[in-house]
């Protein structure tokens, strides 16, 4: 079984207790009370390389990263640092993470939030509306095509722009099918968890011009938030560098500033 197999049995064991405690119709209604979503590929459509910030406790590769006591005041940090999402890790037993995670993290900052998860089934999208979560994540390597088409179009209808994250050529071409409008690349392989920054260079050519590409893994600082750029990247999504870092509100404004670099502005 692959370690995405793993998580993904996991995530719906907990997903069955969840759904056990509260009704769907119950969730449609905390939705529509939910902050109007804010609108995802505009806020990753800004001048410069957009940079998305991830509240992140732990992983499978790395296990535990940083003991966030408050998510909401380092996603606080990330926004005056010049993030331009915030990402919410929510998945419990890898990632540490959770819904009140996300809800604290909505209730303090004014930027979008991306709910970060292995999202299997429409329940997952209405929980992510209730907690205020703008945009959601969708991985193609966990869900069949039929399945994928269908989340797509769900969290598009309720408000939360998806983001499609793929790791290789036929899983761009799957994101593109289901009218992905923001694709993430994903450089850590789940199979084998190696972060391999190839994997954009290689794979982003394949989405058109009007898809917002996102780099995802791997972003160590500045150096690899420009590498990323010249690849064609329009945002990076960084993690474990900012929860292990010491001042993270710097380390984000250091990457906003790389990424506003004027030899950036031209189409790369
Ligand atoms: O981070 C992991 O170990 C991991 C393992 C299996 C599936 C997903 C995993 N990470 C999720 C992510 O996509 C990253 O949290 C995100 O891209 C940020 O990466 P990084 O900056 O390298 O922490």
């Amino acid at each position: 079984m692959s370690v995405l197999d793993e998580i993904i049995e996991g995530v719906r064991i907990d997903l069955a207790a969840r759904q056990e405690r509260t009704g769907l119709d119950e969730l449609k209604a905390a939705a529509a009370r939910a902050p109007e979503a804010l609108d995802g590929v505009a806020a990753l459509r800004g001048e410069g390389v957009s940079v998305i910030c991830e509240v992140k406790r732990s992983s499978p590769s790395k296990g535990a990263l940083s003991a966030i006591a408050d998510p909401a005041a380092l996603a606080a940090d990330y926004e005056a640092g010049g993030a331009a999402v915030i990402s919410v890790l929510t998945e419990q037993r890898r990632f540490g993470g959770s819904l009140a995670d996300l809800e604290a993290v909505r209730a303090r900052v004014d930027i979008p939030v991306l709910r970060k998860d292995f999202v299997v089934t429409s329940y997952q999208l209405w929980e992510a509306r209730a907690a205020g979560a703008d945009l959601v994540l969708l991985i193609v390597a966990a869900l069949e095509q039929s399945a994928l088409v269908s989340l797509v179009e769900r969290a598009e209808s309720i408000g939360l722009t998806p983001l499609v994250e793929v790791h290789d050529e036929e899983e761009v071409a799957r994101a593109l099918d289901a009218g992905a409008r923001i694709i993430g690349v994903n450089a850590r392989d789940l199979r084998t968890l190696e972060v391999d920054r190839d994997t954009f260079e290689r794979v982003a050519p394949l989405i058109p011009a009007h898809v917002v590409k996102v780099a995802e893994s791997g972003v160590r600082g500045p150096h690899d938030l420009i590498a990323y750029a010249n690849q064609g990247a329009d945002a990076v999504l960084v993690g474990e560098s900012l929860v292990r870092h010491k001042d993270p509100r710097t380390a984000v404004s250091d990457l906003v500033a790389a990424g506003a670099h004027p030899a950036l502005r031209q189409g790369n």
